[in-house]
Formats: structure tokens, C-alpha cells, sequence
């Protein structure tokens, strides 16, 4: 048997895709509209002062293209809570506006291939931040799961840690070429969704995903090994633009 990878695992997170049912968005009243818009302000109010409470943390950006309309990404330390804040949203009147569209449960994780450090990892400010990471708000988002094949002469389960090191340190030579201009927050769904990992992708320029993506499609982690889903791309939603979004 070949030796698994550790792990470390931090916040939990819930990607929570949604269309807008603009049929009925359209034939509530003004004052149904805006009771759900209150609803929605709460709502994003509230994740902001548990944000900067550290407590956890939310990203909120449109879906560009017919899969969804929007995303809530949120990271939180328990899945109870991520499964109470579901819920407690779905009650809202802004939700009866929604249609479920996707959504993807997995966990912040960080794998030693390159090295862990001595000592607790978690003692470390630095992992520390990386395992409960404040989402950016850039002005993009890219997500995509993925997994790594297990096919019979393509396994990545079935490599040595040695062989698998090496693949992972090449990955991480690229990724690391596009320091300050891609932020990748990579998160663990193995026993918790339907693929190994969530992909969530941070930038400023929605190009630097494809190209990032791209270059890592020749690298031979992801050439040989990669198997990848339904890839949901889209920009930033501000309280401000949301409400702009929503207008008609
Ligand atoms: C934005 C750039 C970027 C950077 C700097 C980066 C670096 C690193 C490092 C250093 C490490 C290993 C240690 C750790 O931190 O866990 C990883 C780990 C991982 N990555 Fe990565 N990755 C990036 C980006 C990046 C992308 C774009 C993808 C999707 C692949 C593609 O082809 O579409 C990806 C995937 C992963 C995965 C699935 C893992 C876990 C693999 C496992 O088997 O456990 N990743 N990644």
C-alpha cells in the first residue's frame, strides 16, 4: 500500500449556487420585493460582522451563464453551522426567489507534500491563516471539482509518496509563477461531496484563469492525473450590486 498523504484540514466550506426565478421575482409587489431585499440585506450584514469576527467567512459573486445566476461561498468551523445558515436562508422571502442550482461541501485542506515545518502546524500563524483563510474579494471567482484518476495505469493512489511529491512540487512551481495574480483556495471533498476537491479561484483578471488552468493542463499531475467538472466562473456582488443585478 502506498503511503496516504496527511492532511490538514480547517474551516468548512459551502458552495451554494442559485438562479434567480425571475417569473416570480417579476410578479411579486414592490412591497414583496423589498421585504425580500431587506431579508437578503440581513443576511449579508450579518456574515460581514461574522467575518470580521473571524468567525468565518463568505464570498458573494454573480454566475456568468445559464448554471447559475449567483454564489454564496462560505467558510465556517463547523458543518452545523454551515448547514444552520442554509437553512435559516432558505426561510427567508428572498429564498422563495431562488432556485437551487449546485452546491458543493468540502473542507480547507493543506497536504504536507511540501514539507509541514516542525512543531504543530496549527501553532503557525501563517497555516493557521491558510486553514481559516478571510475569502478575498477579488473582482473574479472560477470554481471547479476535481479528482485524481484511479485508472489501472493511471493511479494516482497507487504512486509512491516520493513520485507523488515530486509531481506536486512541479504543480506548485506553477502555481506559485502566478503569485499576486491568482489566489487558490483548495478544498478537500473526499467522504463529504461527489468529487476529491473544490477548486475555488481568486483574481482580478478573469483571463489569468484560463491561463493558469491552462499551463497546469501540460503539467503531468493534472495531464495525467486530473479529472475535472462543470467549471462556474463570475464576478464580484456587492450589497450595491446585488441590488442593481435584482432591479427591473
Ligand atoms: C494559484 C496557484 C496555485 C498554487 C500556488 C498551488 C500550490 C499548491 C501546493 C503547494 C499544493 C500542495 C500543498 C498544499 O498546499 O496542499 C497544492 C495542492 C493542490 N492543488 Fe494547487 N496550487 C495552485 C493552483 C491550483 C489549481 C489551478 C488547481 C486545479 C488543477 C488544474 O489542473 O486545474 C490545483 C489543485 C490542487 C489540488 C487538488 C491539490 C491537492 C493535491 C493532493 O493530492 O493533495 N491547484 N497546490
Amino acid at each position: 500500500m502506498s503511503e496516504a498523504t496527511s492532511t490538514l484540514e480547517g474551516w468548512y466550506a459551502l458552495h451554494d449556487f442559485r438562479s434567480i426565478d425571475w417569473t416570480a421575482w417579476k410578479a411579486a409587489d414592490d412591497e414583496e420585493r423589498a421585504g425580500a431585499l431587506e431579508e437578503l440585506h440581513n443576511f449579508l450584514q450579518e456574515w460581514n460582522v461574522l467575518e470580521q469576527n473571524n468567525e468565518g467567512s463568505t464570498a458573494v459573486y454573480s454566475i456568468v451563464g445559464q448554471k447559475a445566476d449567483f454564489v454564496f461561498m462560505h467558510l465556517r468551523e463547523t458543518l452545523e453551522e454551515l448547514n444552520a445558515l442554509e437553512n435559516a436562508f432558505n426561510k427567508t422571502d428572498f429564498a422563495k426567489y431562488t432556485i437551487k442550482a449546485y452546491s458543493y461541501v468540502s473542507v480547507v485542506e493543506l497536504s504536507n507534500y511540501l514539507g509541514s515545518g516542525d512543531g504543530d502546524p496549527k501553532a503557525n500563524p501563517a497555516v493557521l491563516a491558510r486553514l481559516q483563510p478571510i475569502l478575498p474579494k477579488s473582482k473574479y471567482i472560477c470554481f471547479y471539482p476535481m479528482n485524481k484518476k484511479r485508472d489501472l495505469s493511471d493511479n494516482w493512489y497507487m504512486l509512491s509518496m516520493e513520485e507523488r511529491r515530486e509531481m506536486m512540487r512541479s504543480h506548485g512551481l506553477i502555481g506559485r509563477s502566478y503569485a499576486g495574480k491568482v489566489k487558490q483556495i483548495i478544498t478537500g471533498s473526499v467522504g463529504l461531496d461527489d468529487w476529491e476537491w473544490g477548486v475555488t479561484l481568486f483574481s482580478d483578471d478573469a483571463l489569468q484563469f484560463k491561463k493558469l488552468v491552462y499551463e497546469m493542463r501540460f503539467d503531468e499531475v493534472s495531464a495525467r492525473f486530473g479529472e475535472f467538472g462543470s467549471f462556474y466562473v463570475g464576478g464580484l456582488l456587492n450589497e450595491q450590486l446585488f441590488e442593481e443585478m435584482l432591479k427591473l
